[in-house]
């Protein structure tokens, strides 16, 4: 069908059904008693709510908003109707299937009798979002060994450091460099190296507790962050994993894997930049005083 002979809606209630997504008005009045005056559209969102019963009542759709989705929606609910700003936001909405929806929302806040008064639409953009997620774990991940990348590590170290300071809890974190790689590949090849690589990352992460984060910087290089864990401790966990690793047969024979280590304790409020520079110069002098050892910078 050409688009001259498409059927042109006589107006746009006809439009409406058509639309993928909901166009709503929403209603809040002083008391906090929330309802849907008029929802109406076509696609997937909001397809297994009863929308008879949002004219009514907003629980339908909110009550079922789980964890952080809640109190993060009736925030941005508040803001939009105390500053009459437009309310832009997006949530996900459990469904029977188990499957979650993720449903975005724009509209525009008006004073109404006794309350706000919105008007907008929703539309479902769980496809985008999934998307979204795919790329920001490729952005974060290390391809050849599925470890936190660079970007990772440094942007959860800084989370880690706020918290130590704010807490006062200790956080240390180790560098780790294997010992003369370059024999390695040039003595089994590239790919065995790689497989030495991915072998390593296994270990290291079966060594370590789930909330230390083991992250591959680039090369040969990688980093731990350890999280409620003194200088002291983290020495020993340290050489724990240099011995375990020179024991390891990563299928280049045993004791040809070794690591130099170097570690070092947050100091708080210290810059990121002046902790990476310390432990590295801890990892240099591992390398100087005859590498498969671990250094400590106080
Ligand atoms: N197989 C493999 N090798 C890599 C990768 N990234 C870096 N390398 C190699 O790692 C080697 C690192 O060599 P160097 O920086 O000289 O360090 P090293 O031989 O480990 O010596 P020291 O660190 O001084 O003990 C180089 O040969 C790089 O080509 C990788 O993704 N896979």
């Amino acid at each position: 069908m050409s688009v001259k002979d498409m059927p042109i809606p006589l107006s746009a209630d006809g439009l409406v059904p058509l639309i993928p997504g909901v166009i709503f008005q929403f209603y809040r009045s002083s008391s906090g008693h929330m309802k849907f005056p008029y929802l109406e559209g076509g696609g997937n969102a909001l397809g297994h709510i009863d929308r008879v019963q949002l004219a009514h009542d907003a629980g339908g759709l909110l009550e079922p908003l789980t964890g952080s989705e809640y109190p993060r929606v009736m925030s941005a609910i508040e803001r939009s109707a105390r500053w009459m700003l437009p309310l832009t936001t997006r949530f996900r909405l459990p469904t029977p299937n188990a499957k979650s929806q993720w449903i975005a929302v724009s509209a525009n806040p008006a004073p109404a009798s006794d309350g706000v008064l919105w008007t907008g639409m929703m539309m479902d953009i769980t496809d985008q979002v999934i998307e979204e997620q795919r790329l920001r774990r490729l952005c974060d991940t290390d391809a050849l060994t599925g470890l936190p990348n660079r970007r990772k590590l440094m942007k959860h170290l800084s989370h880690l450091a706020s918290l130590s300071a704010r807490h006062g809890t200790p956080l240390s974190i180790m560098m780790i460099d294997i010992d003369h790689f370059k024999l390695i590949n040039d003595r089994w090849g590239h790919l065995q190296g790689d497989e030495v690589l991915r072998q390593l990352a296994t270990k290291m992460k079966a060594l370590l507790r789930c909330e230390d984060m083991v992250a591959r910087l680039g090369g040969e290089e990688f980093m731990v962050a350890l999280p409620l864990t003194s200088l002291q401790q983290c020495h020993k966990l340290a050489d724990q994993l240099r011995k375990a690793v020179s024991q390891h047969d990563f299928s280049v024979g045993t004791g040809e894997v070794t690591l130099s280590i170097g570690v070092t304790e947050y100091r708080c409020g210290e810059p990121l930049k002046n902790l990476i520079e310390r432990t590295d110069q801890a990892l240099y002098s591992a390398k100087d005083v005859g590498r498969d050892c671990v250094c400590l910078l106080s």
